[in-house]
């Protein structure tokens, strides 16, 4: 910067840089283009007269193709302009930015103690209240949408608890620190006064989950325990879930000069918000979760920069804080900066990941490409936050950080007037008329609100950053049955298809606000649900017409064989490279191949029929809470990497029957091959691979049908009504 600006020239908190071999990889896009283009091109010169067999089916096919083919196209956004960023966390902690340091308020959101058990809970809280972080610019609120007394009880705990452990945290700089993981992980070898204290905290600890998991048990705190605080007496009998005042406790005043551990340090501020609930209001899920903690937060702390994680999401790097400050300090470019997304990473994905749940390209190659557009999602969890952005402003250039600290914001205030004075603001009837949910905070309406808040943030002139640092940031939970992962891509691709049908479809919001990559990129996203249709297309018709001898795919012998082999190998290729790349094994890279024909027949298809009724008013918008626990004996058989289709739910009814309708024709085809001339198969060839290749895909299905025999094997009634279907289907004429 020059001189005369008056601004010295000081070095970047970050860089961004963009990622290596764009130029190979936009070449292999453009064959691949080219291959897409003749099969389209062959499909549209070669449609069966209306005296041949399988006319439909062609036609299907085709439009399948042409909607593969545009979806693509769209799915290049996530890949073209891939940019990594780098901030330089050493340099702000030169003394240059010591006393700019902003507040940072943690929010947490529960919702369930059952799903979300509370020691889950509070070690995600003991997580973020242990950061590296001057404590007196830290607070911590946990929302609890479940106003579970055994929440409040084990978030006061944990309260006690603090007092031990952040000092303990910061003086051996342990890792990570959410206890439980901590504890489960190691132990110090030596005698020292490490391991002493070390068996001491952890014995603390485990006191600790003993009381509060046999209240648990019970399923209510002890009279004792409740005489201790007054804020048991919020929850008198009549209270439940979803008929409740709201309940405001400031566990710890951290701008308390009185309020430290035990080695006389400050400690952070945390509360506990459970905010109104009345029946007849809708309380809009996460999103009004949100909006409240944003509320309240600003009149208790109302730090400018916010934390938000869900409630197993547990921060594993103490000074994740600071690379996120180099983001939004940085002198040049950080004004514009309106949330640091990092990626949702998980502590439980086992070697191959059964279920998909990492997502690996999608973090590192997907998510980065957005950002190479300026389009980085808001995924939910795991982002910093500037208040201002997040409050609804628009970005100018004047536009400054404020610097309050906690002391400021209280004025002196008790916490008594502090939790009567954030009360009303967490009830039911303050948006009422107001601009929340709209054009403040989260925006509501969707399942995915964090996706559709992030787009109306980005087209509000703001710049967002996508983040995916080395070491983890934050680790989750991940799904551990089929069902259970399957239900959470169903209500991603519902609340996103709803997104592209309404008035934030990324093509006409953000028409001139966004760059046409990232409005591309959205609708990587959005568009799930769609795909689920030509992906049934492509799962049943070249089975169905197999079996009646219908051909639709070009001889093996022809030159138009070639474009349809290419695309699909180098597309299998692609992926299988990217995947190995981003520190995939190879069967993770296949079990990825199943779990996404799963999803697409299933979850995307089903979020699909239900966006159509919802359209015509048949349902309404629900959150199917993603459940953290499973009983033991399933637990075991994730960890064995053995898929769990233990229900007869009806995402195990389609996908069992696609697989045995594939495995109908297969067979079929390959009966084909011992007894016909040569000639009569050559057509057909191309749709026994194409049957060969789902069976293949599907083994675990069949396994679970006619070989395990333990709880998590098919329920036979679905094997059968999935034989009796894909038989029915097998006798239909393909015209
Ligand atoms: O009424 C509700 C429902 C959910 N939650 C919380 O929202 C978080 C996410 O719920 P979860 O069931 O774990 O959903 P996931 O499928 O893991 O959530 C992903 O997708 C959601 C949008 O569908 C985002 O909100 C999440 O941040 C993102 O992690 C959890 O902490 C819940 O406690 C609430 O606070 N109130
Ligand atoms: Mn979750």
């Amino acid at each position: 910067m020059s001189a005369k600006s008056g601004e010295v020239d000081v070095p970047p908190l970050f860089v961004t840089k963009a990622a290596k071999g764009r130029a190979a990889h936009r070449l292999l896009c453009f064959t691949i283009m080219v291959g897409i283009v003749l099969i389209w091109i062959y499909r549209l010169g070669h449609i069966p007269g209306a005296d041949r067999p399988g006319r439909y089916a062609w036609v299907g096919l085709s439009v399948s193709e042409v909607l593969f083919g545009l979806y693509w196209v769209i799915t290049q956004a996530g890949r073209w302009r891939v940019v990594y960023r780098y901030p330089f966390r050493d340099r702000l902690s030169s003394t240059r930015y010591k006393d700019k340091l902003p507040g940072v308020d943690v929010f947490v959101c529960t919702a369930d103690p059952t799903l979300e058990p509370p020691m889950l809970v509070i070690n995600t809280v003991l997580s973020v209240m242990s950061y590296n972080y001057p404590p007196e610019k830290l607070s911590v609120y946990l929302s609890d949408d479940g106003c579970s007394e055994l929440t409040f009880y084990a978030l006061l705990e944990a309260s006690e608890f603090s007092k031990y452990w952040i000092p303990f945290c910061k003086k051996y700089n342990v890792e990570p620190r959410a206890p439980e993981i901590y504890f489960g992980q190691s132990s110090p070898l030596h005698e020292s006064d490490f391991r002493q204290e070390w068996s001491q905290i952890k014995t603390m600890y485990e006191d600790m989950k003993r009381r509060i998991e046999s209240a648990g048990a019970k399923g209510c705190v002890p009279r004792e325990i409740k005489d201790q605080h007054k804020g048991f007496l919020e929850w008198d009998s009549k209270i439940t879930k979803q008929d409740h005042q709201s309940i405001v406790q400031i566990l710890i005043d951290g701008w308390n000069s009185q309020a430290t551990d035990i080695d006389g340090n400050r400690l952070p501020t945390l509360v506990y918000l459970s905010r109104e609930k009345r029946p007849g209001w809708a309380h809009n899920f996460k999103a009004g979760s949100m909006n409240s903690l944003i509320r309240v937060s600003s009149e208790i702390s109302n730090a400018p920069i916010i934390l938000n994680l869900d409630c197993d999401m547990y921060s594993n790097d103490p000074n994740a804080i600071q690379d996120a400050l180099c983001f939004f300090l940085d002198e040049k470019q950080g004004q514009q900066i309106s949330y640091v997304q990092y990626p949702q990473c998980y502590r439980n994905i086992t070697e191959n990941d059964i279920y998909a749940n990492a997502s690996c390209a999608t973090f590192k190659i997907e998510l980065a490409g957005l950002d190479g557009f300026g389009g980085a999602l808001y995924i939910g969890t795991g982002c910093f936050h500037r208040r201002d952005s997040l409050l609804g402003k628009v970005y100018s250039k004047d536009h400054r950080l404020e610097l309050n600290s906690v002391e400021d914001n209280v004025k002196g205030r008790t916490v008594e007037e502090l939790e009567a004075a954030s009360k009303p603001l967490a009830d039911c009837s303050y948006e009422n008329g107001t601009l929340w949910g709209k054009e403040m905070g989260l925006v509501y309406g969707y399942p995915v609100e964090d996706i559709v808040t992030g787009l109306t943030i980005q087209c509000r002139g703001w710049n967002p950053v996508y983040y995916n640092p080395s070491k983890n940031a934050f680790l989750g939970v991940a799904p551990t049955t089929l069902d259970i992962a399957l239900i959470q891509f169903k209500r991603w691709s519902e609340g996103m298809f709803q997104i592209f049908y309404s008035k934030y479809c990324p093509f006409i919001y953000g028409h001139g606000k966004i760059k046409l990559g990232a409005q591309m990129g959205y609708c990587i996203y959005l568009l799930w649900a769609l795909v689920s249709l030509p992906t049934l297309c492509y799962t049943v018709v070249p089975a169905l017409c197999l079996v009646q001898n219908v051909p639709l795919f070009p001889k093996v012998s022809s030159w138009w064989f070639i474009p349809f082999t290419y695309v699909f190998a180098a597309k299998t290729a692609h992926s299988l490279v990217e995947d190995l790349m981003c520190g995939d094994t190879l069967r993770g890279w296949w079990n990825l191949q199943r779990m996404w024909l799963f999803r697409r027949t299933t979850s995307y298809f089903f979020a699909f029929i239900d966006t159509v009724s919802k359209h015509l008013g048949f349902s309404e918008t629900s959150f199917a809470l993603t459940a953290k626990v499973v009983d033991d004996e399933v637990r075991k058989r994730y960890e064995k990497e053995i898929m769990e289709f233990g229900s007869s739910s009806i995402m195990h009814l389609m996908i069992g029957t696609l697989a045995v309708l594939n495995l109908f024709s297969f067979g079929y085809g390959i009966k084909k091959v011992v007894f016909s001339t040569p000639e009569a198969l050559a057509e057909l060839v191309p749709q026994i691979i194409v049957s060969g290749l789902i069976v293949m895909v599907n083994y675990p299905v069949y396994e679970a049908f006619f070989i395990r025999r333990d709880k998590g094997s098919m329920p036979s009634s679905v094997m059968f009504k999935s034989l009796a279907i894909a038989s029915v289907a097998c006798l239909i004429p393909m015209y």
